[in-house]
């Protein structure tokens, strides 16, 4: 699905990564972690295609159009007055162009989606009305929507109610089961151990310039 050849990631021709050399299997749900500063948003938007690498080749086996991309929290836009169910319908674009209608069949599944999430009853509000973990689970009921092979996703837990990740933790198992690829930017270690099985770590190499790696546990 995935696969990292010396690959060093960074802006303006500076390396911000260490060399990575690792592969991710389709199918595969990898933590991706490192110090503050590590590069883990900065290869997430070289995977992604927004940043060229400056070293090395990133190989997709998909075209990049096809990536289901959820950036930190910070980045996003919630001030345009869209309701909660307009932006979740954002998620059926990719299927429908821009301007393509949303039919009876995609509303159907705008509302599952929802409801996946738990976020049925919000389906009128406007997402800067909502807190943190509500925007956050209408995001990944967004996602779903994408029907995505690949999710990369940016710290995606950060400041979420130990059951609110619970419940986005179960979705991300049931879309690994389905067949999607995950790679999860975490800081949370309890967290990496529960649930994932391969770990992509950007540290040891801070000081000596080794290979990132490319962990695997036994499930
Ligand atoms: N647009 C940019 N131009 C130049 N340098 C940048 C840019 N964005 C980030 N950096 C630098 O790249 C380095 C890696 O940043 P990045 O955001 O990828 O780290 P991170 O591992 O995701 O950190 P965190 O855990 O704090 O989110 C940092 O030193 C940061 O200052």
């Amino acid at each position: 699905m995935m696969r990292f050849t010396q690959l060093q990631a960074g802006y303006q021709k500076v390396a911000v990564t260490p060399e990575i050399n690792a592969e991710l299997m389709a199918g595969s749900m990898t933590a991706l972690i490192g110090a503050n500063g590590s590069g883990k948003s900065t290869l997430l938007k070289t995977i992604a295609g927004l940043l060229r690498p400056i070293a090395g080749a990133c190989e997709l086996s998909l075209p990049r159009k096809a990536i289901g991309w959820m950036p930190q929290r910070s980045e996003l836009e919630t001030r345009f007055p869209l309701t909660v169910f307009e932006l979740v319908s954002m998620g059926c674009w990719p299927r429908c162009g821009w301007f393509g209608g949303i039919d009876r069949q995609m509303r159907r599944e705008i509302h599952k989606a929802l409801e996946a999430v738990q976020m049925q009853a919000f389906t009128g509000a406007q997402p800067a009305t909502l807190s943190g973990g509500q925007l956050q689970r209408v995001l990944f009921a967004r996602l779903l929507l994408q029907r995505s092979p690949l999710w990369l996703l940016d710290e995606p837990f950060n400041g979420i109610d130990a059951q609110t990740v619970t419940l986005l933790m179960s979705i991300l198992q049931r879309q690994q089961q389905a067949g999607t690829t995950l790679l999860v930017v975490l800081h949370d270690r309890p967290l990496v151990e529960r649930y994932f099985s391969d770990v992509l770590s950007l540290d040891e190499s801070r000081d000596r310039l080794a290979s990132a790696s490319l962990r695997r546990f036994a499930s």
